[in-house]
Order: C-alpha cells, then structure tokens, then sequence
C-alpha cells in the first residue's frame, strides 16, 4: 500500500492593513479551492511601521516599500506566495519573482466618498476633494468645477474618517478597495472613466511566486483569469512606454469587448499636465492575444501628439520647490495611484 505524503500547507503572505488581509483572505480561499492548506504569514514593511507608530511620513512612502517587503520574504523562502494590490507593482519585473496569476478583476473605477451623499458635480466651488494621487487630481480638476484638490495620506478607513469628520468635503478611491473591504454603502458617485481614468491595473490583483517554484508555478496559475491578465498588460504596457518619456499623471483602462472579428482589447487612456489644464487623450482596439503591443503603440502614439511636454511642465511644477506641502499633487507620482 502506497501512501501520498500530505504536502505541507502553503504560507501567502500578506500586510497587516485591512484591505491587504481581505485580498490576500480572497486568494487564500480560491488556493483553498484548489484543495490545498492555506496559512497567512503576516509580513511588517517599514511603510507599514511607520504607519503604525503614527509617524509622518516624508511624503507617501512609494508603494514599492510594501511589495518589495513581501517579494524579500519570498525569495527568503518565508513565504511561497504574496497577493499585491496589482496597481502598486512597478512596471518592471522582479528577478526570481513569477506574476503567477491575474484573478478575475474587480470593477476598476474610481469612485468619490463626500459628505451629505453628494457627487462631484454638487459640491460647491472651493469645496476640499483629498487625494494622494496626481492622476485623480489631475482628471478632477480638468473637470472645471472649481473644486480644491488637497493631499491626503493614510488607509482607507482613515480617508472616509476625514470626510465624516468634515476635514474633507470628498475623498476620491478606488471602488475596488471598497468592495474588498465591504464599504461601498459609503460610496456617493462612481466616476465615469470618460471624465476619470482608473490607475493601470487598478482592482486587479497580483499573486507572485518564486519562478524556480515549480510546484507553485503549476498549482497557481489555475488562479489566471487571461481576461484580466490582458487588460492588465495592455495597461502597464502604456504606463511603462510612457513612464520612458514622461512622468505626467496617467490614465488607462483597457476592457475585453465583443469586435468585428472577435473578441478585443479596447484601451483607453489619459495622460495630463498636473493641474489637468491639457490633456491627451485617446484610445485603440487590438487583438486580446497582442496586449502589450497595443498598448505600447497607444502610449507612442500619445508620445507622438506631445504627452512628454506635459513632463516639462511637472518638472517646472516640482523644481520650483519651496518646500510647502500644498496641494501639488506630487504624492505617488512613482505608481501614478
Ligand atoms: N494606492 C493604494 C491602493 N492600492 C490599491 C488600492 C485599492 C485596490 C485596487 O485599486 O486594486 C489602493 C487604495 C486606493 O487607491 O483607493
């Protein structure tokens, strides 16, 4: 009688913050699904220790502090998986490290948390709108309404506190981070990505392993929605060809739909001056098999119409540094979040 060894179970590592346990809780139980034994291993990065002891940061830790934290405990051989918020991945990819899996993507939009349920469009001239983010500034204020667009840090729940507290009038996220945490009934008005362009990748996520894992490699890409995983490409690809000539705020959402000769990628995308007074804007379809290419040859065609003299003027908008932490939105400028 031959007895199979019972594999030992499978360490996912997450961060401690809500949202990061709730996705990485998700992926647990879709490995789970598989049939396999799942324990969390928390991991501690120093973005997430100065949180913690409530010191201010020297400006937004840039997200790659959190995912490196998880790739080192990785590629120590701690962990066997790490669930990042996909959106916060740089462009390039990590020795050693496998993107194993895209699941299947939350609704990517961005939405708008304001005081009394009220959307963009009826908060009054002046009114406070707080976001960390370029992008959301940018897109916010090319809307003309005359909004304020101040800077805010700290973790979701920490955000919607400073609209209930009346700090903020609004506070601007990502739907999906709400979903994840199960607080849409916070949620005033999810914004059209017509007027408002989600960060690329945005509610996807992202499960890495190591690449020499062969076990993991095999067991976790059943966990891939090729969906998504295109969209995704599509995405970065426009984010890392633009990243190379520009480093204005940027948009982008790429979604599979149903085309002449099949089905499509369909990728739309933004890129601005930081106050958002110019903007270059257009869109491309292409086959879901050529995702990085259409991509990219989206982003060339931005570079072509002028989407690196936008970068001129945020280069003149940083260097002026007076030092004073207004509302320029130079926050997360890295992963245009
Ligand atoms: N920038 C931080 C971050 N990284 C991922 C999410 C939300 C989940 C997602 O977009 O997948 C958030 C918060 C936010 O932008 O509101």
């Amino acid at each position: 009688m031959t007895t199979t060894p019972t594999p030992h179970p499978i360490r996912l590592g997450t961060r401690r913050s809500l949202l990061a346990r709730t996705q990485s809780g998700h992926v647990a139980d879709l490995v789970r699904a598989l049939g396999r034994e799942v324990e969390l291993v928390e991991i501690t990065s120093d973005g997430d220790r100065s949180q913690a002891a409530g010191t201010p940061l020297a400006g937004t830790p840039s997200t790659g502090v959190f995912v490196s934290a998880l790739r080192d405990a990785l590629l120590a051989g701690e962990i066997d998986v790490a669930v990042h918020s996909l959106k916060d991945l740089p462009t390039y990819p990590q020795e050693g490290i496998t993107l194993v899996a895209v699941p299947p993507r939350e609704d990517p939009r961005d939405v708008v948390v304001a005081r009394d349920g009220l959307t963009l469009g009826e908060l009054p001239q002046g009114a406070k709108v707080g976001t960390g983010s370029p992008r959301r500034a940018a897109q916010i204020q090319a809307l003309g309404l005359g909004l304020d667009l101040v800077g805010v840090r700290g973790n979701v729940d920490s955000r919607i506190g400073k609209v209930r507290s009346g700090e903020y009038d609004a506070v601007v996220l990502a739907r999906a981070g709400l979903a994840r945490i199960d607080r849409l009934d916070e949620v005033s008005e999810v914004l059209d990505p017509l007027q408002v362009l989600p960060a690329p990748g945005q509610g996807a996520l992202a499960v890495e392993c190591r690449t020499d894992d062969a076990e993991m490699v095999a067991l976790l890409s059943g966990l891939d929605d090729p969906f998504t995983r295109a969209a995704v490409e599509a995405e970065r690809a426009v984010l890392a060809t633009l990243e190379g000539g520009c480093a204005a705020p940027i948009g982008t959402l790429a979604e599979v739909v149903e085309g002449e000769e099949g089905v499509e990628l369909w990728v739309r995308a933004v890129v601005l001056s930081p106050d958002g007074s110019r903007a270059i804007r257009l869109s491309a379809t292409g086959l879901v098999d050529d995702a990085a290419g259409v991509g990219t040859r989206l982003a060339e065609e931005m570079l072509a119409e002028g989407a690196a003299d936008l970068n001129a003027e945020l280069n003149a908008e940083l260097n002026k540094g007076d030092g004073s932490d207004s509302a320029a939105p130079e926050l997360d400028k890295v992963h245009n979040a």
